[in-house]
């Protein structure tokens, strides 16, 4: 069975339908990269998965069950702009994740269990590079150190499945370059299913085992809101191959090695009445650049 299944899968606000006609699979080990313009849905798509917006129409399932409507401990999710609270230590904040997942009314650990919290949290912070500011407060810390500190929040309790929204976007290039070192090692150490927006190409070959293109196969200019976005490429990278080939029989390494589908929005029929563009032509655009995903891509 699949880790993740969606079929029909649409997400409307209101009139808006900003995801429409997904029909994917995810197998468990992949790290699925996703781009596409600025306001096609790439975070809604995220929430969905964490549990914190429902599918409006079709399904998403996680291991054959629709996905809880709420956030669970199988899945952390690291936001661009931190996520930390400002008036604890980076223990402090660490601790306050395993707090608030195991007693989510108090907010509170006593006596044994705090003891082991704080083992717990010492550990996932040695895991990230932070064993060295455990009692700095996170305004002492620079940008990578607090997306660190992120990090270690989300993988406190040992989630299945990393949903990373433009982690790294507000970071400088050397440090992004240490932070991609740090994902991978994360991804192939805890064996995670990674889901990561980026507007930087480049970011998405280099760590995705697959990358996801979201943009509108159907667009109407005279109902901009009618039709929402749907995964229009579906590219597996050097990486998937790579962890194919490190998978097989015999090669001691962890994993299943396969890789999950996607059926196209591109694939599929179109009514004729609709106004169509060429998402084919503005990708290979973005793509050969290799740049930024830039608006003129949508
Ligand atoms: N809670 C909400 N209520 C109403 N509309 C929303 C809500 N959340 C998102 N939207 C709309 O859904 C669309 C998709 O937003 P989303 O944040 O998923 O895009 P995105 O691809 O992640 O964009 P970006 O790359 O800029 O972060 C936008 O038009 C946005 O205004």
């Amino acid at each position: 069975m699949s880790l993740i299944h969606a079929k029909g899968l649409e997400k409307h606000y209101g009139e808006q339908v900003v995801l429409e006609r997904m029909n994917l699979t995810v197998e468990a080990g992949e790290f699925i990269t996703l781009v596409g313009a600025s306001g096609c849905g790439k975070t809604t798509f995220l929430k969905l998965l964490l549990g914190t917006e429902g599918v409006s129409r079709g399904e998403l399932l996680l291991d054959g069950k629709p996905i809880p409507a709420e956030p669970g401990p199988d899945r952390g999710i690291v936001f661009q702009k931190y996520s930390v609270f400002p008036h604890l230590t980076v223990l402090g904040n660490v601790i306050m994740a395993e707090e608030l997942a195991r007693a989510p009314l108090t907010g509170k650990l006593f006596g044994a269990k705090r003891r082991e919290a704080r083992v717990a949290a010492e550990k996932r912070l040695a895991e990230v590079g932070l064993s060295h500011a455990l009692d700095k407060y996170p305004h002492e810390l620079s940008g990578g150190m607090q997306q660190r500190l992120a990090i270690a929040q989300a993988l406190m309790m040992k989630p299945r499945i990393l949903l990373l929204d433009e982690p790294f976007g507000a970071l400088d290039p050397g440090i992004r370059k240490d932070m991609h070192q740090l994902i991978l090692r994360l991804w192939e150490e805890q064996q995670l299913t990674i889901f990561m927006i980026t507007h930087d190409l480049k970011e998405a070959f280099e760590l995705g085992s697959r990358v996801w293109v979201f943009d509108k196969v159907r667009v109407d200019p005279q109902a901009p809101q009618a039709y929402g976005s749907t995964i229009t490429y579906d590219l597996p990278t050097e990486r998937s191959k790579a962890r194919a080939s490190s998978q097989q029989p015999g090669s001691g390494q962890p994993g299943s090695g396969q890789q999950g589908s996607v059926q196209t929005g591109a694939d599929q029929p179109t009514p004729k009445h609709e106004a169509l563009k060429t998402p084919a032509h503005s990708v290979s655009q973005a793509t050969l650049t290799g740049g930024q995903f830039n608006e003129h891509t949508a």
